[in-house]
């Protein structure tokens, strides 16, 4: 007998298979976390990285040592290179599912749960519908690591340009000593390669899972340049959040830096909100991805 399939010709098999890994993987990491990770807490109690667990310590170290300006020529080129899927937004929010991030010292759900709680607290709010779609879909980049990633280090966490001084407020500064650009004699300077006011547009940032989708999501939907924005630097902490960089920016940074802050508090503090039904949200949000991504099958 033919598996039952769902709207989007999905094996509900495959998908019941899937949540059963995941469901183990979250057991496993509960026990390495705090009790009462995901009910209310106060926002002082997010991104503590000096009382992080070893996972996240580690991930920044291997992080901070390897993205050099030559790794990330050379992932922009691979990049640039293929089409390495072809799926819906839906069915990679359900391919992501599998992956437990271990940059994360906040959360212990699965992808697709962080991407509609996001999406849900920007509705919440009465904010515009494209918002709610960039909340259901920023992380969605982080499918790379299916795609040929080297390993965490280069899909997820926060990130920060390379190609001039790793600035103080990037966390874990110090592990940037092994990193091969750090004594470099352009890399190592200040501005490096750039020039003030040269635009955030002309800086590399790190590569990983918000550069990988703001390339897919510019030439495949209709969002607005908020939205992309908000896509590409939401893990730019040292910039949105610690104020590091400032002198890169042109005029048209200002309004994207603003954007991508109103952003901000909908990715970070919702991941204490309560557990949402996939079930329940999937056709609200099928309808609202149909009309910013016109030709509905995506090439990742
Ligand atoms: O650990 C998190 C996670 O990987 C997020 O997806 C990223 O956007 C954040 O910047 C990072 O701190
Ligand atoms: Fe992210
Ligand atoms: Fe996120």
């Amino acid at each position: 007998m033919d598996p039952v399939q769902d709207r989007d010709g999905l094996a509900l098999e495959d998908l019941s298979d899937n949540i059963d890994k995941v469901n183990v993987l979250k057991d496993q990491m509960k026990t390495e976390k705090t009790p009462n990770l995901d009910t209310e807490k106060d926002k002082s109690k997010f991104r503590q990285y000096e009382d992080a667990c070893d996972r996240v310590k580690d991930f920044y170290r291997e992080q901070h040592e390897k993205q050099t300006v030559a790794y990330n020529l050379k992932a922009r080129n691979d990049f640039k290179s293929k089409t390495r899927a072809e799926m819906t937004i839906w069915e990679a929010m359900e391919k992501l599912n599998t992956l437990i991030d271990e940059s994360d010292p906040d959360t212990s759900l699965s992808q697709i749960e962080h991407l509609l709680q996001s999406a849900e607290a920007i509705r919440r709010d009465g904010k515009p519908r494209w918002m709610q779609l960039t909340g259901l879909i920023h992380d969605l980049g982080k499918l790379l690591f299916f795609y040929g990633a080297e390993g965490q280090w280069d899909v997820v966490g926060d990130t920060f340009p390379v190609g001039c001084a790793f600035d103080k407020r990037i966390i874990y500064p110090d592990t940037f000593k092994g990193n091969p650009d750090h004594d470099h004699k352009i890399y190592g300077t200040k501005n490096g390669i750039y020039t003030p006011g040269c635009g955030m547009d002309n800086i590399m940032l790190s590569w990983g899972h918000d550069e990988y989708l703001y390339h897919i999501v510019k030439d495949q939907s209709t969002l607005p340049a908020e939205a992309l924005a908000m896509i590409r630097y939401h893990s730019f902490y040292p910039w949105h959040s610690a104020g590091a960089y400032m002198e890169f920016m042109d005029e048209h940074d200002a309004a994207m830096l603003e954007a991508v802050r109103a952003f901000n508090p909908y990715d970070l503090y919702s991941k204490s909100d309560e557990v949402p039904s996939v079930k329940k949200l999937k056709p609200y949000y099928l309808e609202l991805i149909d009309e910013f991504f016109p030709q509905k099958v995506i090439k990742w």
